[in-house]
């Protein structure tokens, strides 16, 4: 299924914050990349229609306007994602919302814990946890809805080294097409696509040997990225 922007911008009072963003979106692995305010979060939650555009259309295969139902968020900060006040709950929260039976909702839970070593998690409550502990549950989150695609908002930032190599290990098994912004270029290496934004444009779009070299040398000169 092809994620389509067509001449989308997102403007905030006076402000543009993506301008004119055109892609055809198809591949598995697409990176994003850019540096801080230059609008890859708001790219992101135009995804899922947490953003809508100010002009243009975003369009998931024939969808338009519930994208929500096929594209899964995974946030930045987990505390936005993590509502009840039980693990257990909180993963049964998404699938109630899509009707799932409840035999098939606990199965689908235990098997996402247990794939992500987390079933020890289940029943703790959710504001105890530590920050890496809330990232993975948020992933479990995501991961018990299975959506069409998935949407990671910089998943590893309070992950330790054995949770960040497990999220890539997921990643790397993950039926779905993803789409990950980070500011950890190493996590990206092996992708299909790379989309480096700047100033709210698509400043180069290319194979990640390409675009992460390139954005490199802009950042070594100084002032340059
Ligand atoms: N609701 C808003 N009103 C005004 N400005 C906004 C709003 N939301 C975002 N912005 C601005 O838009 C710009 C892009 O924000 P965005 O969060 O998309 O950047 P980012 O590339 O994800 O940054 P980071 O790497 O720091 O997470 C920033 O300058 C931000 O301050």
């Amino acid at each position: 299924m092809t994620m389509q922007f067509d001449r989308v911008s997102v403007t905030k009072g006076t402000r543009e914050i993506l301008s004119e963003i055109t892609l055809s979106l198809t591949e598995q692995r697409i990176g994003v990349i850019g540096n801080n305010g230059s609008g890859k979060s708001t790219f992101l939650r135009l995804f899922n229609g947490l953003e809508k555009p100010s002009t243009g259309t975003v369009r998931f295969g024939e969808s338009t306007d519930d994208l929500r139902r096929h594209v899964g968020f995974m946030f930045q900060n987990p505390d936005n994602q993590i509502v009840y006040p039980m693990v257990e709950e909180d993963l049964a929260f998404g699938l109630k919302a899509r009707k799932l039976p409840k035999a098939e909702s606990e199965t689908r839970i235990e098997r996402v814990l247990s794939e992500l070593s987390l079933t020890h998690l289940k029943g703790r409550l959710t504001h105890q946890l530590s920050g890496g502990e809330k990232q993975m549950v948020a992933l479990a989150g995501v991961l018990v809805t299975e959506p069409e695609m998935i949407v990671f908002d910089e998943p590893t930032t309070l992950l330790d080294l054995r949770n960040k190599m497990q999220f890539m290990r997921v990643l790397a098994t993950l039926p779905q097409p993803a789409v990950v912004v980070s500011h950890d270029l190493d996590l990206l290496a092996g992708f299909d696509r790379i989309l480096h934004i700047a100033g709210g444009r698509i400043h180069a779009d290319g194979r990640p040997e390409d675009v992460i070299p390139a954005y490199k040398a802009l950042c070594e000169d100084l002032g340059g990225c």
